[in-house]
């Protein structure tokens, strides 16, 4: 899979976006890293940064976007305002796992508060291995989701 993944932080999470940057950058099933920000020092809220990251998604210009936030919470939120993204914070390898095995979430987010360094950088790694099944039984239940989005 050569995947392009959107990368966004707001301060409480700039350092560990750097550093899931880094990483992304050098797998080799990552074929290119958007950076949305924040640069070092800037003081860009998380709806901000959150909200280009899942529209970059939305438009197809990226596959997936990995967001940090102080919780994960924050980003999650924004990024669920954009129609058609899943975001889902998930700090735990069996939640990452069923974020896209059974929700096909698009985007995910850490709290640099809240967990380590090297446990988000291994989740990040898992999170990559996993694609979505568009023919298995949790189809039918994202297919819900959308068509919720698409009612009217
Ligand atoms: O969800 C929000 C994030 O944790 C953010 O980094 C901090 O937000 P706050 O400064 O409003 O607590």
């Amino acid at each position: 899979m050569n995947w392009r993944i959107a990368v966004g932080a707001d301060s409480a999470g700039y350092h560990y976006k750097e550093a899931l940057k880094r990483d992304l950058e050098a797998d080799p099933r990552v074929s290119e890293v958007i950076d949305v920000g924040i640069v070092e020092g800037a003081g860009t809220d998380y709806p901000h940064v959150a909200l280009d990251a899942a529209q970059l998604v939305a438009d197809g210009a990226a596959d997936r976007a990995l967001l940090v936030c102080g919780t994960g919470l924050g980003v999650a939120i924004s990024a669920n305002k954009v129609p058609g993204i899943r975001a889902v914070t998930a700090h735990d390898s069996y939640s990452v796992e069923r974020s896209v095995k059974s929700n096909n979430a698009q985007v995910l987010t850490f709290g640099e508060r809240v967990i380590g360094l090297e446990l988000a950088r291994r989740l990040a790694s898992e999170w990559l291995g996993y694609t979505f099944d568009g023919e298995s039984p949790s189809a039918a239940k994202v297919a819900a989701i959308t068509a919720y989005e698409h009612r009217d």
